[in-house]
């Protein structure tokens, strides 16, 4: 018999507002619009703005007649520095827009889209406060973490490293080798935990948020995460002894565009981008030998200084090779015009631009290689594409990603506390052309592996089954 529509799953989306998640969080709405689910994707002001600017977001998912867009404020000015400042937007959050989102959830227009109820909430698990509501209510959760399972398996051991007193640090040797994060051989130094755990004082307010990531995931019905057995199955195998359902469906701006091309439908024309594309840079990489450009690119959010951008400039162009730079205007520190010397400089070897269609980038013959700080999303699509990469990490879950770059998966090297030209020179030299061979072999081979894990039966391809599955079923029993 058919379902009553009141009993269809509806999922109610709320990312992390800040580029790399919601993007992340676009791809999945899309694969759970794909399998029939109906979904309504929560952003804030704030985000809607820039994509209503920078994207076409309604006319693509106009393709979904059950998806819809909503809005709810973060409560910060208009002009808040929110990336800058990202402590200050999660309490803003959890202040101010916890009870909008309740109320939104119990008596706004959320709950009914003709008569469906919301029947299950995924939501970036750093934003505790939706299971909250969601328990209040009595609405399943599922968590999503954007981030890397090597962070986060970081981030639930930080209790460990608190009592084995290896944090807080108050030494000198940044080397100093950690012992209390199983699964990881004793080959993560303490510049390799996030950022915030060089700080001497165990009461600051990163070290207090994300030690609780272990319990506050567990109150969740589940947590999915954008990795693949694949790369990460070894900390997976650790993360499933204290928080068992998990679902790792990543990579998953691949796993997206697979799904589409079994469909037989026609991949998004557009991105889920919060800045102008600049799509020049395209014809310009079309221009050169296959794999002899390296992309630069550092997210949307690290801030370098002017002398860092200048050791960059001379490093590459001490390298001899050809680049393709993002420089964000907003990524030089007090500074938002290019130094001239550089912009002149350039022309003869390589190109610059504000914002760049990277998932495209990435997948052009002519890259060789990329210049990261290593977001999670870069190095997935890195990853995915077998482009090695030289990383530089500006913070947090960077920091943990770019040692398994190195260390573990050999995809790279790891250029972390140091901005030097004439180590980045080499460190170019050794990724296209001295060490490429070595970089390459793991590269490829992860590349395979990684797509190879969306086709049927794959371990992304059988977790993405079994996450729609489990939503079905919340669908019925509500
Ligand atoms: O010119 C550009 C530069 C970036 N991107 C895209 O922007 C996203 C950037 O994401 P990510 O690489 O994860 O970096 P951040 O924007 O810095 O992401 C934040 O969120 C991530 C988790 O989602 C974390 O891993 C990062 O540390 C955190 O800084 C990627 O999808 C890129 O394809 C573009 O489209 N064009």
């Amino acid at each position: 018999m058919e379902k009553k529509d009141s009993t269809r799953p509806h999922v109610l989306i709320f990312p992390l507002p800040l580029q790399g998640p919601v993007n992340s969080m676009f791809k999945l709405a899309e694969l759970l619009c794909l399998a029939g689910i109906h979904i309504t994707f929560l952003v804030t002001d704030y985000i809607h703005t820039r994509l209503l600017r920078y994207t076409d977001i309604h006319s693509r998912f106009n393709r979904y007649p059950g998806f819809r867009l909503e809005t709810i404020s973060d409560g910060l000015r208009e002009d808040h520095p929110r990336g800058d400042r990202i402590m200050e937007l999660f309490d803003s959050l959890k202040t101010n827009t916890k009870p909008l989102f309740k109320e939104l959830l119990t008596t706004g227009s959320l709950g009914s889209d003709k008569g469906r109820p919301i029947t299950c909430i995924i939501a970036d698990g750093i934003m505790g406060f939706t299971c909250d509501v969601a328990n209040e209510i009595g609405i399943p959760i599922i968590y999503v973490r954007t981030i890397s399972a090597c962070c986060l398996w970081v981030f639930f051991c930080l209790p460990n490293l608190i009592e084995a007193g290896e944090l807080p640090f108050n030494g000198d040797d940044l080397d100093t080798p950690i012992k209390s994060v199983p699964g990881t051989e004793n080959s993560l130094r303490i510049r390799d935990l996030p950022s915030f755990c060089r700080s001497g004082d165990i009461c600051h307010p990163s070290i207090q948020l994300y030690k609780t990531e272990r319990q506050e995931l567990r109150r969740a019905y589940g947590l999915i995460l954008n990795t693949f057995e694949d790369l990460e199955g070894s900390i997976l195998s650790q993360m499933r002894t204290v928080c068992p359902n998990l679902y790792p469906i990543g990579p998953l701006h691949t796993h997206l565009k697979t799904k589409l091309a079994a469909e037989s439908t026609s991949p998004a024309i557009s991105s889920n981008s919060l800045w102008k594309e600049d799509k020049s840079c395209i014809t310009w990489l079309d221009s050169q030998p296959p794999k002899s450009v390296i992309y630069v690119s550092f997210g949307s959010l690290a801030i370098m200084t002017r002398d860092q951008l200048m050791e960059f400039w001379h490093g590459l162009v001490n390298s001899g090779c050809k680049f393709l730079w993002v420089i964000r205007p907003d990524s030089v520190a007090g500074d938002s015009e290019i130094p001239a010397e550089v912009a002149e400089g350039t022309k003869e070897r390589g190109y610059i631009v504000g914002w760049a269609p990277q998932e495209e980038v990435l997948a052009h013959p002519s890259v060789g290689g990329f210049l990261t700080h290593s977001g999670w999303n870069s190095t997935l699509e890195s990853v995915i594409e077998g482009k090695p990469m030289i990383c530089w990490p500006y913070f947090m879950d960077q920091q943990v990603n770019s040692r398994f770059v190195e260390e573990f998966w050999k995809l790279g090297l790891d250029m972390k506390d140091t901005c030097d030209r004439v180590i980045f020179e080499k460190m170019v030299k050794d990724l296209m052309v001295e060490r490429r061979d070595e970089f390459m072999k793991s590269a490829d081979q992860m590349a395979r592996l990684g797509k190879k894990c969306l086709s049927e039966g794959g371990s992304s391809y059988c977790n993405l089954d079994r996450l729609i599955e489990d939503i079905k079923l919340m669908g019925v029993e509500r």
